[in-house]
């Protein structure tokens, strides 16, 4: 559904947006895409949708092509930026009716049903509007006529815990439609409540897709041991190892039952095991970078 081969972006001979990006989303697939301030999110983003022309590389959505298809394409997308800019001098209610009455479906009431369940305020002027509830408008606008793709940028940002799960209800109900989605992200946490699969990325390179399964199931262990003769330390499966006193932190990248095994012949007074956590293995491809 969403498809690019080295796609790259170079806003200026120095200032890269992204490198060689080649990306293939299925139909129905939710894909998270993460990564930090600068990592090029948005401008993989804005050069799906055309805003910004690639400067090499190819990119599809729904087979059509991004760059001489795009008026196409945006008619089937749902888009919601990072920062929402819209007529600020209009009201709420009046702007989202303009906005969808360039449809020729009757998309009135689910747009006061997305508002409500949002707690919008439609009578309020856009300008008037903090930035999680200009987020809100731009949430209702790439909703309400269910179309089958949306890309999202760091949607998010600005709304309230109990909005933000209002929002995902909201996805889950897309999923069941089938709707494909571009999620782009630096909360993990966001990430991993909805995506099937994650692509990391760093300095405008992607240097990981995987799926949120995998990625929690297969990977390395938070290992916590207090020992006072324990000896681990030279194993090739043992990383970024912490000792305080007789307390031992590492993360064990082999298989576990083999761990256990060798600490058999150690004296040790507490252990425990646990499942790093999403953010812990971010950090990890982070540091590996193009290696993992
Ligand atoms: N208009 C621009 N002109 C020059 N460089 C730009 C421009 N927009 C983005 N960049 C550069 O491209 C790189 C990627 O920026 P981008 O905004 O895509 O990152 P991001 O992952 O979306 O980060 P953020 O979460 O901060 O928006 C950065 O190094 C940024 O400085």
């Amino acid at each position: 559904m969403i498809y690019t081969k080295d796609l790259s972006k170079y806003y200026n001979k120095k200032s890269r947006g992204i490198i060689d990006l080649s990306l293939d989303i299925k139909e129905g697939e939710i894909f998270g895409f993460i990564g930090p301030n600068g990592a090029g999110k948005s401008t993989t983003v804005r050069t799906l949708l055309n805003f910004i022309f690639p400067t090499s590389g190819q990119g599809k959505i729904m087979d059509l092509d991004i760059v001489k298809d795009s008026v196409l394409i945006r008619k089937n997308v749902g888009y919601v930026p990072s920062e929402v800019h819209y007529y600020n001098d209009m009201i709420v209610e009046d702007f989202l009716k303009y906005s969808t009455d360039y449809y020729t479906d009757d998309y009135q009431e689910r747009l006061y049903e997305l508002s409500d369940k949002l707690e919008l305020d439609l009578k309020r002027k856009i300008g008037d509007l903090s930035f999680g509830n200009k987020k809100k408008v731009a949430i209702v606008l790439a909703l309400v006529y269910q179309p089958k793709i949306l890309i999202f940028d760091e949607p998010t940002s600005g709304l309230d815990p109990l909005i933000q799960s209002v929002f995902f209800e909201l996805l889950k109900k897309e999923k069941e439609r089938g709707t494909t989605i571009f999620f782009s992200s630096h909360v993990l946490s966001d990430v991993q409540k909805i995506c099937d699969r994650v692509g990391i990325i760093k300095e405008g390179r992607l240097i990981k897709v995987e799926t949120i399964d995998d990625i929690l199931k297969n990977k390395a262990k938070n290992v916590r041991i207090q020992s006072d003769d324990f000896n681990l330390i030279e194993d090739e499966h043992v990383i970024d190892l912490n000792i305080v006193n007789n307390r031992y932190h590492f993360t064990f990248t082999g298989n576990i039952s083999d761990l256990l095994k060798k600490i058999a012949d150690y004296h040790i007074e507490d252990i425990s095991i646990t499942e790093p956590t999403l953010e812990e293995i971010f950090m990890h491809y982070y540091d590996m970078g193009d290696q993992s």
